[in-house]
Formats: C-alpha cells, sequence, structure tokens
C-alpha cells in the first residue's frame, strides 16, 4: 500500500474535524515561531556581552523576550496537541462507525466468516494504535521538521558555511539508518503477522476454554499458547539484535553536530570570517536543528504502524455491501417464492448448495422443510432473510424481489429464530424489547408472558430488570429460547422463519416452546426447519430437499403415500422414538 492510499483513506475520516485539524497546523506554526524567538534573544545577549554593551534593562528586555518566546512556543503547541487528539479520536470514532456499518450491510456470511478475535482487534486495537501517532504527528511531527528547518535558514543567514558543518552528521547517520531500514517493510509484516498470530491463539485459547478443559486438553492448548509467546519474544528480539547497532551508530552520531561546527567553526574564526559572537550563536543553532530532527525520526515507525493499521481498518471497511434499495416498497402479501434459485456459499458453480430450485410459500401457511444434514434447509432460510445474495435466480415476497424491499424493510417483515439464543448484556427486559424498541414495559411483559418467560423471570430477585449476564449462567438452552422467540412476538413480523431447535427437548420445556411458538406464529407464513418430524405432521406442506434440490413435496400423509426419502425418515423418527419409549 502507498503511503497515498492510507492518507486518502485516514482524510475521508477526517471530513468532521478537518477544520481543526488545519487549524492545529496553524497553531503549530505559531509555536514554531515562538520557538524561534529566544534562539534570536540569546544572540543579541551574546552580541551585547562580546560589544561590551551589556546592561541590566538590555539583558532583562531580551530575557523577557526569549521567556515571551518560549511561552508562546509552549501554550500555541499546547493548544495545536489539544485539537490535534480531538480530531485524531474523531477520526477514529468515524472509522469504528464505518466498520460497524459495514459489517451490517456486508453479506452475512462474510462477517461470519472472520473470528471474533480479529473483529476485535482490528476494530478496537488496530485502529486504536492509530490514534497516539496521529495526534502526535501533526503537531510534533510538524514542530520536528518545521524548526530545525527555520533554525537552519536563520543559521544560514548568520555563516552559509557554519550552516552547512552543522548537517555533516546527517548523511553519515542517514546512512547507518538507511542500511537498517533496508528491509524494515518486510519485518514490519512479518511482525504483524506474528503479533495477529499471539492475538488468535490467546483469543482461541480464552473462547475455547469449557472445550479445554471438558477435554482435558489443558497441556496441548496451553502448550500452544505459551509457543505462540515465546516465539513472538523471539521474533521480536531477534529484529531488536539485527538493527541496535546501526540504530545506536545512527543515534550517536546525528546529535554529534559539534563533529563538524567545532573544527570549522574554529577555522573561520582564525581566519577572520567569523566573529565570537557568531561562533557561539553558532554552535548554539546547530544544537537546535538536530534535536527535533532526532524525534522525527521516531515518527517514521509510527507512520508505518499507521499504514498498517489503516490497512486492517480496510479489509473491514472494503467487505462489498448488499446492494440496499433505499425507496420503501408497498408490500400487501406475505407469500414467498423462490424462482430457479441457485447459490453456493463461494460463488462458484462448483460448490452449489442450491440448485436450479422453486418453491412458494402461500401467505399464513405453514411449511416445513425437512431433509438430510447439509440438504440446504438453512441456507434456504438465510437467502428469504436476505443474509446473502442468490447467485442465480430470484426471491420474492408480496410479488417483489427482496432485493428491490430495503433492507431494514425487509427485517421488519422477517423474524428469523435461530439455535443460537444470543442475549445482549443488558436487562431481560431490554432484551426483549430489542423485538420492538418502542414497546412499552406492558407490551414486553405481554410477549413474556405469551412466550412463557414470565414465571421464571419473575423468580429472579431482579425480575425482568436482571441483567441477561447475572441471568446468563442460571438460564436454561430452553429458557433462553423462549426470552428469544417473547423478542419475535413482539416484533410481530408477518413472516417468521423458524430453526427448529434440536436441544431442549425435556418434555416440560417443551410443551412450554411449543405454545410458545403457537403465540408467535398465529397468523403468519411460517417456514420452519424441521429436526423432528413429528412437530411439522400438521404443516400445510413439506418441502423434502436432498443436496440442494426439492426431491418431493406435499402434506405428511401425501408424503407417506410415496416411498421416498420422507417416508424413509417419518421411519426411522418413528423408529427411535419407539426404541426411546422402549428404553424408559
Ligand atoms: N457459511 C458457510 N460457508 C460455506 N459453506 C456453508 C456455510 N454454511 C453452510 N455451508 C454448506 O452448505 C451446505 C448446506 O448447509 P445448510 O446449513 O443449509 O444445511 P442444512 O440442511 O440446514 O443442515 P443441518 O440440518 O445440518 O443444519 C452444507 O454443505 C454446508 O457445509
Amino acid at each position: 500500500m502507498n503511503k497515498e492510499s492510507w492518507l486518502k483513506t485516514v482524510m475521508k475520516f477526517a471530513e468532521p474535524c478537518k477544520r481543526k485539524l488545519i487549524f492545529s497546523i496553524f497553531l503549530e506554526v505559531i509555536s514554531v515561531a515562538g520557538g524561534i524567538i529566544p534562539y534570536f534573544g540569546v544572540y543579541q545577549i551574546i552580541i551585547l556581552f562580546f560589544e561590551g554593551k551589556q546592561s541590566v534593562n538590555n539583558i532583562l528586555f531580551w530575557t523577557s523576550i526569549c521567556l515571551l518566546g518560549y511561552v508562546i512556543k509552549l501554550l500555541f503547541h499546547g493548544f495545536s496537541t489539544t485539537l490535534s487528539h480531538i480530531s485524531a479520536y474523531t477520526i477514529l470514532e468515524e472509522m469504528r462507525m464505518s466498520m460497524a456499518d459495514r459489517l451490517m450491510y456486508a453479506p452475512l456470511g462474510t462477517v461470519l466468516n472472520q473470528t471474533v478475535g480479529n473483529l476485535k482487534s482490528i476494530i478496537i486495537d488496530r485502529v486504536e494504535t492509530i490514534e497516539l501517532p496521529l495526534a502526535h504527528l501533526i503537531p510534533e511531527g510538524f514542530s520536528n521538521l518545521l524548526l530545525p528547518i527555520c533554525v537552519f535558514i536563520y543559521l544560514f543567514v548568520i555563516n552559509w558555511r557554519m550552516a552547512l558543518a552543522s548537517i555533516i552528521t546527517v548523511p553519515i547517520s542517514f546512512i547507518a539508518y538507511g542500511f537498517m531500514m533496508r528491509n524494515f517493510n518486510e519485518k514490519y509484516n512479518d511482525y504483524m503477522e506474528a503479533s495477529a498470530y499471539v492475538n488468535g491463539v490467546i483469543v482461541e485459547y480464552v473462547e475455547g476454554i469449557e472445550v479445554i478443559k471438558t477435554f482435558n486438553q489443558s497441556t496441548t492448548s496451553y502448550e500452544k499458547f505459551e509457543k505462540a509467546i515465546h516465539s513472538f519474544k523471539e521474533y521480536t528480539l531477534d529484529w531488536f539484535r539485527s538493527t541496535w547497532k546501526l540504530m545506536n551508530f545512527g543515534g550517536a552520531v546525528l546529535p554529534s553536530t559539534l563533529l563538524g561546527t567545532l573544527p570549522i567553526g574554529m577555522f573561520l574564526y582564525k581566519q577572520g570570517s567569523l566573529s565570537p559572537a557568531e561562533l557561539t550563536m553558532c554552535m548554539i543553532l546547530s544544537l537546535g536543528i538536530i534535536g527535533p530532527l532526532t524525534s522525527f525520526t521516531v515518527f517514521i515507525n509510527d507512520l508505518k504502524s499507521i499504514e498498517y493499521a489503516v490497512r486492517d481498518a480496510n479489509s473491514l471497511l472494503n467487505l462489498t455491501k448488499l446492494e440496499n434499495a433505499d425507496k420503501l416498497v408497498s408490500i400487501k402479501e406475505y407469500d414467498i417464492e423462490l424462482n430457479n434459485v441457485s447459490f453456493s456459499y463461494d460463488s462458484t458453480d462448483n460448490n452449489e448448495v442450491l440448485s436450479n430450485l422453486s418453491l412458494k410459500i402461500p401467505q399464513g401457511s405453514f411449511t416445513a422443510l425437512v431433509g438430510p444434514s447439509g440438504s440446504g434447509k438453512s441456507t434456504i432460510a438465510r437467502l428469504i432473510a436476505r443474509f446473502w445474495d442468490v447467485n442465480e435466480g430470484e426471491i420474492k415476497i408480496g410479488n417483489t424481489n427482496i432485493k428491490e424491499i430495503p433492507l431494514s424493510q425487509l427485517c421488519d417483515m422477517v423474524s428469523f429464530v435461530t439455535q443460537d439464543n444470543f442475549l445482549f448484556n443488558c436487562s431481560l427486559l431490554e432484551n426483549i424489547r430489542l423485538g420492538n424498541p418502542k414497546a412499552t414495559d406492558e407490551e414486553v411483559l405481554q410477549a413474556a408472558k405469551s412466550a412463557c418467560c414470565d414465571e421464571f423471570i419473575s423468580n429472579f430477585e431482579k425480575g425482568y430488570n436482571t441483567s441477561a449476564g447475572e441471568a446468563g449462567g442460571r438460564l436454561s438452552g430452553g429458557e433462553k429460547q423462549r426470552i428469544v422467540i417473547a423478542r419475535a412476538i413482539l416484533k410481530d413480523a408477518p413472516i417468521i422463519i423458524l430453526d427448529e431447535a434440536t436441544a431442549f427437548t425435556d418434555p416440560e420445556n417443551e410443551d412450554k416452546i411449543q405454545k410458545s411458538i403457537a403465540a408467535l406464529t398465529k397468523g403468519k407464513t411460517l417456514l420452519v426447519i424441521a429436526h423432528r418430524l413429528s412437530t411439522i405432521k400438521n404443516s400445510d406442506q413439506i418441502i423434502v430437499l436432498q443436496k440442494g434440490k426439492i426431491q418431493s413435496k406435499g402434506t405428511h400423509e401425501e408424503l407417506l403415500k410415496k416411498e421416498g426419502l420422507y417416508k424413509d425418515m417419518w421411519t426411522a423418527h418413528i423408529g427411535a422414538k419407539l426404541w426411546a419409549v422402549n428404553q424408559e
């Protein structure tokens, strides 16, 4: 990535704070100008001494000028840094908001393919690394470059030969730095990769700690964790070892300006082309050039870290977005139609999950999808909710292609109740209210009652105000699912897609879940991904899927009359049930 492109990205997000940023640079210029004044004041005092004209008043006057310059430098630098920090945090905020927005509008698969550790690392840690260099690079980096240039010009005006002598160490140290930096890009890249790997291993270790303990994998996993940290340490130290000699050499030579100014200054003085005052002043000024320049070298590393952080941020910011229509569509009927739909998760023909599939789900009907694992049941449901776009064909709701319906409108029309019963870390009341943020407490309570949640929630000391975090450990899988169903009841969408739970099948829970589902789905267009055939016996139509194609369809009775996959599945289901009864 070239520098312009990361700068361009950063500047794109700097739009709301552009004025502050420009003003911060302007203040820094004043600060730099203030920083020059003491040099000028000191020079005048030196001249007074050498000319024997020093008096208390004269010295006090020039000392006050020096002090004033110093105060201007500090004050304006302070104002500038404050503005640059505000700007840097605004840029960070804008970047993070854009990333969150991108994740919302990217196909779900693309988002789910990212590990949580990676997403967290980019949105929080990597973006944060931009703040410090960005906030300091603008005022300090600028002043560290501008100040030596101004001092150099001043020195040049006094005596051009001394000016050149003062930077004699610069090419020597820059050659050393050049050698040190020759494979910097490659090393930095490896460093970032090693760092990302350690990050991943740490997140994996923490996230998987339950599985690690269950399967007694602590030693192996810990070893992987330990090895990753150890090799990261070794890598960093190796890099340091390979650079420290040149780095220290460059760092020692660069500020040694006296190497040039002392002999040349003495020579010029002896020749009579330099007065004692000019000699002294040149010595002082030459020291003023190198200090800031040395600090500027630190920013080279910072520039690199911004470049890499922006590169990582771009990997999220450039995720492809689902096309989003912006005009609300008037939908009167809520029947669903799939016409010749083909789909593969990687958009290739080789891995097609659904092939040329057509299907009609009439409004208000109950349709069940059945079929062996991997036959494409969940994929159909996800495509209707537009978590992905179909590769070929079309999906219509109420005779409108879902691509023409704005995503937020589609989201209001479809409730997708999956087996992943995710609760946010807020109160149970707010967790249910997520279904309809405008719902009153009374409506939330009503939905909770319909989903058979009221009883167990009321048993908590803080009732509905119990936070999901506090309650999390005490909620059974079935109870969590009923909370999620309550959320969907409150949402009151006309289309319900239900990924039937395979777990939580103890009779009491089963009964409550069925009751809550009945409350949820009354009068709605219902599509159920069925795992237990007994629960869909009464559906209006059953679609039997096999390898991404419809193998047969009909009612339970119609399908049982034919030989085929459904009959086999039903026989196996009944057999399993009988076996279970016989075991009791
Ligand atoms: N995010 C994904 N990326 C790539 N392939 C996927 C993804 N999700 C599912 N698949 C693949 O698509 C195929 C159909 O999966 P799908 O989840 O739709 O099947 P299913 O019938 O719902 O299975 P199950 O009953 O086990 O849930 C499978 O081969 C699966 O491996």
